[in-house]
């Protein structure tokens, strides 16, 4: 069982966020461009210095070195980073990603450089490559939003399964409210400096 606490957290325009997240719980998070949805995650990542307490279980961040915490409380952005040269490098140990042909990616992909990918082929394999490093919480910057119909409905349900199966707490920032309504357990929208939980999502 893991937990994840948020408790008066300020960063930008939001402040005094509280929230805490259970094991294999989905949170979705929604709210207009630059209400500081990503911000809201690298704060909790500890990609960005923020006001308030963040906890994995009993564990506070300020107490991790920052590295060792983004291993266990793993943020994939919308815009992921690649540092090597093939997909192949960037997977531990150079680990067979799991839902590569569910993805629908033919088994040399750990092969391919990484210039050669597309936006919807970065995103899938971000998800992939995260998920591969065995993550206790995961934060979720619009995972879905280079994909198209088909492929989105494929990724969730990919992602629905590992997460429940995992008990993995996760904070996924969406737009589309059919999406939030298929896997959130709870929904937040950011109103101003709070987030505010949108009736009928508990
Ligand atoms: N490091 C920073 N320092 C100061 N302001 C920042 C910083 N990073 C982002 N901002 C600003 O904070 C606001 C929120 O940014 P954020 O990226 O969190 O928005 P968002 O809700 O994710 O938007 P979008 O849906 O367009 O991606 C924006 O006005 C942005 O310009």
């Amino acid at each position: 069982m893991t937990t994840l606490t948020i408790e008066a957290l300020s960063i930008g325009m939001l402040a005094g966020v509280s929230l805490s997240l259970g094991s294999g719980e989905v949170v979705c998070v929604s709210g207009p461009s630059g209400s500081g949805k990503s911000r809201l995650l690298k704060a909790i990542a500890d990609l960005e210095p923020h006001d308030g307490r963040v906890c994995l279980d009993e564990t506070p961040q300020s107490s991790m070195p920052a590295s060792r915490w983004r291993q266990q409380v793993m943020m994939v952005p919308a815009d992921s980073q690649w540092w090597f040269e093939t997909v192949g490098e960037h997977f531990p140990d150079g680990r067979e990603a799991d839902g590569l042909a569910e993805f629908g990616f033919p088994e040399e992909t750990m092969g391919w450089t990484v210039d050669r990918l597309s936006s919807g082929e970065r995103q899938r394999l971000a998800l992939l490559r995260a998920m591969a490093r065995e993550p206790s919480v995961l934060l979720l910057d619009e995972p879905t939003a280079n994909l198209d119909g088909a492929m989105t409905e494929v990724v969730e349900r990919w992602l629905m399964q590992a997460i429940r199966k995992r008990g993995m707490p996760v904070l996924w920032v969406a737009h589309d409210n059919d999406q939030i309504h298929r896997v959130a357990d709870r929904h937040y929208r950011i109103l101003g400096s709070n987030l505010e939980l949108v009736d009928g999502s508990h």
